[in-house]
């Protein structure tokens, strides 16, 4: 899709239609209490639209719709295949709506146009259109059993399932989670992060368009407390899959563990290395990865690669080149195309970023916070340095400098979190060692990334628990299995197994 001009994006904003209401059962609703919240545009402070501000009473009327709609099997015990026709004409419509969501997304989260329309709506699309069609080749077992009987290991729904989401990536957060979620036959409880509810509110009301039937998709905007942990500890919900902090990821084990038990996925913070060894080759090439895992979405992302680990022997080389990659970032008005770096999602995560640019280790490049906008900046550090500790999220690269190999693994592991983590080396040994090395979900070796739809994600030790989003093992969170016995023995007394 060729891009438009600012002033084309800027006709496209003003013309939006906001959709501002709860989607409960098939309809757009005001909350049961009337309240409303503010939503603003971060890059202008401008207020976008007042959203329904939905509270637990809101989150009881949307799971018994939810459950309703799974008991009945409007949608659970579709044929596969019907379920997949439905996703797929989600994400035609998608398509066919494709700018109109891309300038929604960018103005209530602060994400440049250019990331919207080249990263976050056609891997929207390609994230629904790839679990649709997943999900009518999945085939059941049969175990080894006996002649007089039969043992089906099949995989069922696992019913009514709360979707609780982050502010970074609105549109495909939502998409990891939806996909499957749908595709398997569960109904959805979906709450977007309170900073930007506008994407997932129009993806409902498409996706009733597109034919999945009311109750079946269900969206409560509004805050933490408000909603996140009514869908949390309900009784009625029968999995929670939920990404953003660890403060908060931590919350739901205890929300499960004080109501019904419900199954939980965690896909939380990351504090990311990036190690390269002496050896790397192209170091230019190596810059524009580290510049773009570091800067890319503004750092708020959760694989975001915000600690470069640098072997002595290329670190004054490796730096004038990620300087000079990193100036080639413009920063601005987030529907400027030329744009790289937009607004952070709002004023109270503003502040925190900003904060860490006021203390501590050598600024090597940038360090200027101004209007919701943080410069890229790259910090030289130390290990125990508050900025190479913390999730940041927000365009910081700390850089620290180890002696040899093995202390570059050791700092790489250094850190309560386990997400992602890249190792750039022209030694096929040490690059398989560190990568097995390194105790995280992802490991990119010579590129950062995070794979694709088609591989699972998630992470070790504090940045995740559960299961997976992306990939055939998404599918895994949405089922449960179930052993169906047949005793096929003509003598009814014959005891199964
Ligand atoms: N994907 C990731 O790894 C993300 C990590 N973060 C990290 O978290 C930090 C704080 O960002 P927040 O927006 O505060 O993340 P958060 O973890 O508090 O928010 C994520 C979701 O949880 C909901 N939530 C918040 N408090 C809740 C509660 N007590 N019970 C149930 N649900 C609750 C939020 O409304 C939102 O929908 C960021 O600076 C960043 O470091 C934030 C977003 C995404
Ligand atoms: N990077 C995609 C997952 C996340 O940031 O939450």
């Amino acid at each position: 899709m060729s891009l438009l001009t600012t002033e084309e994006y800027k006709a496209i904003a003003a013309g939006l239609t906001l959709p501002t209401q709860a989607f409960i059962d098939g309809s757009f609703r005001p909350a049961i209490s009337g309240k409303t919240f503010a939503t603003t545009n971060p890059a202008t402070g401008a207020v976008l639209a007042h959203i329904a501000s939905c509270g637990p009473e809101d989150v009881d009327f949307a799971v018994q719709k939810a459950r309703d709609a799974f008991e009945d099997g409007r949608w659970s015990r579709l044929h596969p295949k019907e379920r997949k026709e439905v996703l797929i004409r989600l994400a035609k419509l998608i398509k066919r709506n494709a700018r109109e969501l891309a300038v929604m997304e960018s103005l209530d989260s602060g994400k440049t146009i250019y990331d919207c329309e080249t990263v976050d709506v056609p891997e929207t699309i390609h994230c629904l259109t790839w679990h649709a069609e997943l999900i009518d080749k999945i085939y059941d077992q049969v175990a080894p059993a006996s002649d007089g009987h039969i043992a089906l290991v099949v995989r069922e729904p696992v019913g009514v399932v709360g979707l609780v989401l982050p502010w970074n990536f609105p549109l495909l957060m939502l998409a990891w989670k939806i996909s499957p979620a749908l595709a398997a036959g569960c109904s959805i409880v979906v709450k977007p992060a309170k900073e930007t509810s506008l994407t997932a509110l129009r993806i409902a009301e498409l996706a009733m368009e597109a034919g999945v039937p009311a109750g079946v998709f269900n969206v409560l905007p509004g805050g933490g407390g408000e909603v996140g942990e009514p869908i949390g500890r309900h009784m009625d919900i029968d999995m929670v899959s939920f990404t953003g902090s660890t403060v908060t990821g931590r919350k739901f084990l205890t929300y499960a563990s004080e109501s019904n038990l419900k199954e939980v996925t965690l896909e939380m913070g990351g504090k990311n290395p990036a190690v390269v060894l002496d050896d790397a080759e192209n170091l230019d090439r190596v810059a524009a990865h580290i510049v773009n895992g570091a800067f890319w979405n503004m750092g708020e992302n959760c694989s975001a690669s915000s600690r470069l680990i640098v072997q002595k022997g290329v670190k004054e080389e490796l730096l004038s080149r990620i300087l000079a990659h990193a100036r080639e970032w413009p920063m601005g008005d987030p529907l400027d195309p030329v744009n790289r770096v937009g607004a952070l999602v709002s004023k109270a995560h503003y502040d925190k970023v900003a904060s860490y640019l006021t203390k501590g280790p050598k600024v090597l490049l940038g360090g200027k916070a101004e209007n919701g906008f943080v410069e890229p900046t790259i910090l030289d550090c130390k290990p125990d340095d508050l900025q190479v500790r913390e999730e940041i999220f927000g365009p910081i690269l700390t850089v620290l400098t180890v002696d040899n190999y093995d202390e570059a693994i050791a700092l790489a592991n250094d850190t309560e979190y386990g997400l992602a983590a890249s190792i750039y080396t022209a030694n096929v040994k040490k690059a398989i060692r560190g990568a097995r090395a390194i105790r995280a979900g992802t490991v990119t070796v010579n590129s950062f990334g995070e794979g694709d739809i088609s591989t699972p994600f998630g992470g070790f030790k504090q940045s995740g628990f559960g299961g997976r989003d992306n990939g055939i093992h998404a599918h895994d969170q949405y089922t449960q299995i179930k052993t169906i016995w047949i005793d096929l023995a003509d003598d009814a007394d014959e005891a199964v197994a």
